[in-house]
């Protein structure tokens, strides 16, 4: 199958690349041409005129089922909300629940111009089955908490995860090994995942550091800070690890991360809105660790949108620092696209649009009022752009939405079935 998308205006991602007008043909699931006037014969042809092709978004750190609870309680600190509402709630989920919650979160995502997520939740296989049916990119992590056992029943299941779903749906799946976090693992458990990941080359997805309690509950009962912690146990020794939050650092904590392989996924608009505070995300990048960008669950962050998360990170770190020139337009979208991709340790496949990388692809629909004139591609796009003016999602080179139209999702089908699972899931809590 060849796809040939003309007259668009092009931004790579790569480097300093600055924009211009041209073709790009995509063939089966990769990049095949990118350049001017490409007159190569192809089935479909999308004409691009007024819209700009960026590489998909990529949110670092997602619990996709967790659309099923947004709205249902807001306004709480995190650990109120974790247990007193999130836990039960997940406690009457069934697995058909978290399938349609998954695929509520796809299609909030493709309708927004995300084209991969990294995932932590429970009924990971059920959400595997619908990132396999939708044809989204995504590294599934089934999440591990030790508190009332030993949690070898989860570290089967995330282990039967890993031997059914690594490389799977065309290579569209990944998978990594997920302790839920520092409050939530005990050394023990931390040094078993860190030994079985080691044993079978899988990358780590975790929360840190997400708030000052958390950093005053590992001081208590482990006398180190909750990145020391981590550090301690092994976890930035070898591994590639994705760290979810990662707000509360200080100067030595930021000197632990140093040198890792994976980094740090930066949740804006959740940090906001749990009134967590603001990660050191310009200290980090200078720092040379790598920031990538995620929503977290819509149970917390309750939009899903990338577009948010990108204002919200370069305006936080201008006002935290006082000064606008902070983590710019470019720089933050370079965030949302490779330096995510690096996080899910996927960057040599996509996160950029470069012949032979995967057909990841957003087409931005920019004839609209809020969208014009433009002076500047970047600067559009970071400050101006919302999910909603995203017209084409491409993945692997097969198109999800076209005119905003999801193609692989049944939106009426949806909307029936999410609307009274969400209603059964929190009568009562
Ligand atoms: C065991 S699966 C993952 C687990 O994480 C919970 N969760 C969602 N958002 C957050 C957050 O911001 N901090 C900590 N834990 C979070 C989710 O409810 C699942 O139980
Ligand atoms: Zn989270």
């Amino acid at each position: 199958m060849k796809t040939l998308i003309k007259n668009v205006t092009i931004l790579t991602m790569i480097d300093d690349d600055q924009p211009f007008t041209g073709d790009i043909l995509i063939e089966g699931d990769k990049i095949k041409k990118l350049g001017t006037q490409l007159t190569d014969e192809a089935d479909e042809v999308i004409q691009g005129q007024g819209m700009i092709a960026m590489p998909g978004l990529i949110n670092a750190h997602q619990h996709t089922p967790m659309s099923l609870l947004k709205g249902f309680s807001d306004d709480l600190k995190l650990m109120d909300w974790l247990e007193k509402k999130m836990l039960p709630a997940e406690a009457r989920m069934t697995p058909e629940d978290i399938y349609w919650g998954a695929k509520l979160s796809m299609a909030e995502m493709i309708k927004s111009g995300t084209t991969a997520f990294a995932d932590m939740y429970i009924h990971m296989n059920e959400i595997a089955s619908a990132v396999q049916e939708v044809g989204m990119r995504a590294s599934l992590t089934r999440g591990l908490v030790f508190l009332q056992d030993d949690g070898g029943k989860r570290l089967t299941e995330a282990l039967e995860l890993v031997e059914r779903w690594n490389g799977k749906a065309e290579g569209r799946i990944s998978t990594m090994l997920g302790p839920h976090a520092p409050y939530t693992c005990p050394p023990e458990a931390l040094r078993e995942i860190v030994s079985i990941a080691e044993e079978l080359n899988l990358p780590i997805h975790t929360h840190l550091a997400e708030t000052k309690e958390e950093v005053i509950k590992i001081q208590e009962k482990y006398n180190q800070t909750p990145t020391e912690y981590l550090y301690n146990e092994g976890l930035f020794e070898r591994l590639h690890v994705l760290l979810a939050h990662s707000v509360h650092l200080n100067r030595r904590d930021i000197r632990f991360l140093k040198g890792m392989r994976g980094g740090v996924a930066h949740n804006p608009v959740s940090n906001l809105k749990l009134g967590c505070g603001i990660t050191p995300v310009f200290e980090l990048i200078n720092q040379g660790i790598t920031v990538g960008l995620g929503t977290d669950g819509a149970g917390s962050a309750t939009t899903i949108d990338m577009f948010e998360e990108i204002k919200a990170a370069t305006w936080l770190q201008k006002l935290d620092y006082g000064n606008p020139t902070v983590l710019p337009a470019g720089q933050v979208l370079r965030m949302a696209t490779k330096g995510s991709a690096k996080l899910l340790n996927i960057d040599h496949e996509v996160g950029t649009l470069e012949v032979g990388k995967r057909a990841d692809i957003i087409l931005i629909d920019m004839n609209k009022p809020h969208l014009q004139p433009i002076h500047n591609v970047e600067s559009l796009l970071a400050y101006s752009v919302n999910g909603a003016d995203v017209d084409t999602t491409i993945v692997n080179g097969k198109v999800l939405m076209k005119n905003r139209k999801l193609i692989t999702i049944d939106e009426d089908e949806l909307l029936k079935q999410v609307t009274f699972r969400a209603k059964r899931i929190v009568e009562g809590i």
